[in-house]
């Protein structure tokens, strides 16, 4: 698999401000080993000890093929950048790999979906937890791609579950060729032919940013939603009654993040803002830990963040602080 699609990282990307050695003064990029898959291999982990691949999707063909705006292929790079000066709250235990970017060339969305599968099962068979930045919303099929194979060898018969968190459904039926907006849809219609549960939960879908027909094929396919506005302290209980009972029949959960999903003011550095996105408020970030709390979380992305419309860093920034919460022990 490794070849040319694929790019390792350039190490001088995790740099920063540096306060010291002492483990309490340090920050990501002391922590963080940059891997080169051309030449190395993922490291062991020890027995019981947890990791966090890293991974890049430099890809925007599928923002493209959707008629988006272009940027997303720099994403990637912006949230290594962005991650770089976190302060360090995990253990010294935890052992955080970059192992990365897959890159689409010559416009072939479908074989950089196979290639980056390929690179999240071997991250999960070493052990590792994948963490992949992208790039379009495509990476969610080639993400699915990746869990399925591995579950498949390591645990057949177990249950996945889908967590979106997005203002689109991304349900659109390939026309012809898939694209960012096709994703959920490719899943559903493989597990179909497996004979397996599309189990898919989206949170924060918006009324004005999908068709009646995305409605309808949601229905269809059994597709449970949290819409936008009821992410609010007032309906705190009615929704994460709603994600817990989700959580609770799945045996694992990939958790996808669309940026699109925070209002403009927050995510500018999006293909498709919204004006009345939802807000990273501590209402919202509760409900985004209690997911990766549950223990469930096998593996996960953030999709579309788009250096070329952002503002200030601030997208990428949002980005950095959702990616805090996920590289924990
Ligand atoms: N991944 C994004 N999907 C959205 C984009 C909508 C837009 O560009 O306005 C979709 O296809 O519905
Ligand atoms: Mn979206
Ligand atoms: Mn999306």
């Amino acid at each position: 698999m490794i070849d040319k699609a694929y790019l390792a990282t350039n190490e001088n990307i995790w740099s920063g401000r540096n306060d010291g050695e002492d483990y309490d003064l340090q920050r990501w990029h002391q922590r963080v080993d940059v891997i080169d898959l051309s030449t190395s291999e993922i490291p062991p982990l020890a027995e019981n000890q947890k990791g966090i691949a890293l991974i890049g999707f430099m890809c925007q063909e599928g923002v493209k093929r959707n008629k988006g705006r272009l940027g997303a292929i720099d994403g990637p790079y912006e949230l290594r950048k962005a991650c770089a000066n976190l302060p360090v709250h995990f253990s010294e235990e935890l052992k955080v790999v970059d192992l990365g970017n897959i890159q689409c060339l010559n416009e072939d969305l479908e074989q950089a979906q196979i290639n980056l599968g390929q690179l999240i099962t071997k991250a999960l068979l070493s052990g590792y937890q994948p963490f992949v930045w992208g790039g379009g919303h495509e990476i969610a099929y080639a993400h699915y791609l990746g869990i399925r194979d591995f579950m498949d060898q390591k645990h057949p018969g177990k249950t996945l579950g889908i967590v979106n968190i997005d203002a689109h459904f991304d349900l659109r039926e390939p026309n012809p060729l898939p694209s960012s907006g096709t994703p959920f849809y490719q899943i559903a219609q493989d597990q179909k032919e497996r004979g397996e549960d599309f189990n898919y939960l989206v949170i924060g879908i918006q009324k004005n940013s999908n068709t009646k027909r995305l409605y309808n094929i949601a229905d269809e396919l059994g597709a449970r939603y949290i819409s936008g506005r009821r992410l609010t302290e007032a309906d705190k209980v009615g929704t994460t009654h709603k994600l817990v009972g989700f959580m609770d029949k799945v045996d694992f959960i990939y958790q996808t993040t669309c940026l699109d999903v925070f209002a403009a003011h927050y995510a500018p550095g999006v293909s498709a803002s919204a004006f009345n996105g939802i807000s990273p408020n501590p209402t919202f970030m509760k409900l985004f830990k209690k997911i990766h709390k549950s223990g469930k979380v096998i593996s996960s992305d953030i999709a579309e963040l788009n250096p070329t419309y952002d503002i200030d860093r601030r997208t990428a920034k949002l980005a950095a602080a959702l990616s805090f919460e996920i590289v924990k022990d």
